[in-house]
């Protein structure tokens, strides 16, 4: 069984003298375990301890304070859920978040047939009286991250013998992407055990950077592993966006977090790099080497994905948040549970 979870250096596709063994380590990694750690990513330390700062504060806040954010003041899905508010399974999650996307203006005259568009819109934010710096810090590192993102998922698109720009138009803007702030409270009780359940990432790719409490596993053919703290490491999960666009030749993996026995909380920050609203599926052409290293997507046959990639972003949203969904979009959500 493989536990030595790899390490990609990102700084490598800069250096001319390791750029082709640099591509190769991504090309294997991405399609054998779906799931590395990302070093080299060159953010600033001192970046990564602001954000980290600014969401541990924000937790800190009273449970007063975070539910005048909650997310059902928001059309948009953005802000405050409590611990057992969100459902992954079918079975409620034992951690709190915050979401925050985009900071964009509401998409005006949204066609009926076109729901996801109220998906783009403003955030909620905390009073600046109480946490002056939060919103410059999240807006600086959503910035910082997406671009940081970018640079990846053109690495995988070069490694993969495609134009670098080849799927550009996911990412043109208005940019889509959701920063979560996530607090894992510790808890012995076995009802409390699912800090998030098993899933896959519906995004394009996700940079996720977690403190050294640990919890996060990943499944693999030999069943299920622990994916220990890497300090001011990201740890990849490739999207099913990327997933189905390779022919299941990039890997979306299958991840879930145990919540935390001992005494302390775990928190996690988690970066989406999301696609525009009114994109469709791509589909690359691999070449035939790599075509038949395809494994085929795996989607899931109880959750099938739309081609229309906003219609994707929003069933995931109407499912994960059930009380803001019946509130703002009943018969979208109502259509979503027969499906
Ligand atoms: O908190 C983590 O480490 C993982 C979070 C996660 O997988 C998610 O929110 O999609
Ligand atoms: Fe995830």
């Amino acid at each position: 069984m493989q536990n030595q979870l790899p390490v990609i250096n990102l700084s490598r596709v800069d250096d001319p003298n390791q750029q082709a063994d640099f591509y190769r380590e991504l090309r294997q990694t991405a399609r054998d375990i779906g799931f590395f750690y990302l070093v080299g990513h060159g953010v600033d330390i001192a970046q990564i301890r602001a954000m980290e700062c600014e969401a541990r504060a924000f937790f800190q806040l009273s449970a007063a304070q975070k539910n005048a954010l909650a997310m059902e003041h928001s059309p948009q899905f953005r802000g405050y859920t409590g611990a057992k508010e969100e459902i992954t399974r079918n079975q409620p999650d034992n951690r709190e978040q915050i979401d925050i996307g985009a900071e964009l203006p509401v998409w005006e005259n949204i066609p009926d047939d076109a729901p996801w568009l109220h998906l783009q819109g403003p955030n909620l934010w905390p009073q600046a009286a109480d946490l002056p710096e939060f919103k410059t810090t999240v807006l600086a590192y959503q910035q910082t991250l997406r671009a940081v993102a970018i640079k990846l998922l053109r690495a995988f698109l070069v490694a993969l013998d495609q134009p670098a720009n080849a799927l550009d138009d996911l990412i043109a803007d208005p940019p889509v992407h959701l920063l979560k702030l996530v607090r894992y409270p510790a808890s012995s009780a076995a009802a409390d055990a699912q800090g998030v359940g098993a899933h896959k990432d519906t995004d394009i790719l996700t940079l996720l950077l977690q403190d050294e409490v640990g919890g996060l596993q990943v499944e693999t053919d030999h069943g299920w592993i622990d994916v220990p703290p890497l300090q001011d490491a990201f740890v990849i999960n490739i999207g099913e966006i990327l997933e189905l666009a390779t022919n299941g030749y990039l890997r979306a993996n299958v991840h879930r977090v145990v919540t935390p026995q001992g005494q302390q909380d775990r928190y996690s920050i988690a970066y989406f790099l999301a696609p525009h609203l009114n994109s469709r599926v791509p589909h690359l052409n691999l070449s035939t080497e790599l075509k038949q290293l395809a494994l085929g997507p795996e989607a899931d046959p109880n959750n099938p994905m739309f081609h229309q990639l906003g219609a994707n972003s929003f069933k995931s949203r109407l499912r994960s948040h059930v009380a803001v969904s019946k509130k703002y979009y009943p018969q979208s959500y109502a259509q979503i549970c027969q499906s």
